[in-house]
């Protein structure tokens, strides 16, 4: 029976992946968490813990390198709410071409015999402008960004993309009539929108700074609805208070960006959907199942790819450090116990690796002391023995 602890508001679609071999419970000793947003960085986490799963696609609340020193798997779940990220994005443009906000709640502040009368002559007061024909600047052209930039060429928009890092896969994802900018200031220099989509981490802190928003048109409107501090708060409001930023939202509040009329915060909503929700909790589910069971991985964010058909009776896996001489010491002692070796992988992954091996025969006892004597390997961070089902 493995044991599954939650944290956040799980979509109970998610849940109900579970196999009766999986409990639900608070247990300080649980085989998997199953997160959202919680912040795992002040938590210690339980030597019995093997695998995280992020339902959405930020992991920045999880201490990776700790988990990885622990031996425990983390994956997040890549574009299960990429889609809800785009239509809010591109609902936010709409907003603010055509001054939305302010247009739509214009008949709360008359009163109703007053209004009739007042709206044609008000109306002027709300001149918007059109999307079509402006440029849009996206910042990391992931799942989400790829989306948000597609979305914009269909409302008639010039896309400009910046992402040094875009791998293949994502690159199939994004039409070619984005236009591909070499740097950051390129991609911004004749933007009317810009919108920022990518992961937080230490080289993306204060992405988008003072000498970012001094290269975009005055004026410019910008998105952050990836992180908090990808957008320096601080530059952004000096950017506000000299007219050289015209609007600025994001889901991330502070209380250097509260109470102004030029800014919007929006209580982190971009992948509050029923079907993202349910989208991120299913997939995070199912992985947790397949890698408890399998020990297989796909994509996850501290392991390597390594997956292996199961069909031998029993599978030991082995995350450790990735330094030479590792897998002979490991197949040596899985020689000293006198067990025949049915399929062996390794893979790795920046200074990670992990071993897979099946074996056929395996009496419990010798089990029991092979999985010491391997966890005893120097740069071993876990040891797990599996049954076939
Ligand atoms: N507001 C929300 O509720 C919400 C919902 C989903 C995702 N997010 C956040 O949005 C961001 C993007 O999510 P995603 O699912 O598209 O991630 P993703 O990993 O699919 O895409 C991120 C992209 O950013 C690119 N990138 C990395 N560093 C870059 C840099 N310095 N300059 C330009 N590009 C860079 C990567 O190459 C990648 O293509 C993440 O921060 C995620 O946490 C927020
Ligand atoms: O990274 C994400 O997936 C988003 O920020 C959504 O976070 P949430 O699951 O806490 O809504």
């Amino acid at each position: 029976m493995y044991q599954i602890k939650t944290y956040n508001a799980i979509a109970q679609a998610g849940l109900d992946q579970f196999t009766p071999a999986y409990t639900l419970n608070q247990t300080d000793d649980a085989d998997a968490y199953l997160i959202r947003s919680v912040n795992l960085h002040d938590q210690p986490l339980p030597k019995s813990l093997k695998v995280i799963a992020r339902a959405g696609a930020g992991v920045n609340n999880v201490p990776i390198e700790r988990a990885t020193v622990n031996g425990t798997a983390v994956f997040n779940t890549p574009g299960s709410n990429a889609n809800a990220v785009k239509e809010l994005v591109i609902a936010l443009l709409v907003i603010s071409s055509r001054n939305l906000l302010a247009a739509a709640s214009y008949s709360a502040k008359h009163t109703e015999a007053d209004v009739s009368q007042r709206t044609e002559h008000d109306k002027t007061k709300f001149n918007g402008t059109e999307l079509a024909g402006k440029t849009l600047a996206v910042i990391g052209l992931g799942h989400v960004g790829s989306l948000v930039a597609n979305a914009a060429l269909n409302l008639g928009m010039t896309v400009i993309g910046y992402d040094p890092y875009l791998s293949a896969d994502a690159a199939w994802n994004i039409s070619k009539q984005v236009q591909r900018a070499a740097t950051l200031t390129a991609a911004v220099k004749n933007a009317d929108y810009v919108t920022v989509h990518v992961p937080k981490n230490d080289d993306t802190v204060d992405l988008i700074g003072s000498a970012e928003i001094a290269a975009m048109p005055a004026g410019t409107t910008l998105f952050n609805y990836s992180r908090i501090g990808i957008v320096n708060n601080a530059a952004a409001v000096d950017a506000l208070n000299q007219g050289q930023l015209r609007h600025y939202y994001t889901d991330f509040g502070e209380p250097q960006i509260a109470n102004r009329e030029d800014v919007t915060v929006t209580p982190h909503i971009g992948g509050s959907t029923i079907e993202a929700e349910v989208n991120g909790a299913t997939q995070a589910a199912r992985t947790i199942m397949t890698y408890l069971e399998t020990g297989n991985v796909k994509a996850a964010i501290n392991l390597p790819d390594l997956t292996v058909p199961f069909n031998a009776a029993y599978r030991f896996t082995v995350i450790h450090d990735n330094v030479p001489n590792m897998v002979s010491q490991i197949t040596q002692k899985i020689a000293a116990a006198n067990l025949n070796i049915a399929t062996m992988a390794n893979a790795a992954k920046q200074g990670t690796a992990y071993t897979i091996i099946d074996v056929d025969d395996l009496d419990h006892q010798s089990s029991q002391q092979l999985i010491k004597t391997l966890t005893a390997i120097p740069a071993v961070a876990r040891v797990r023995l599996l049954t076939h089902k």
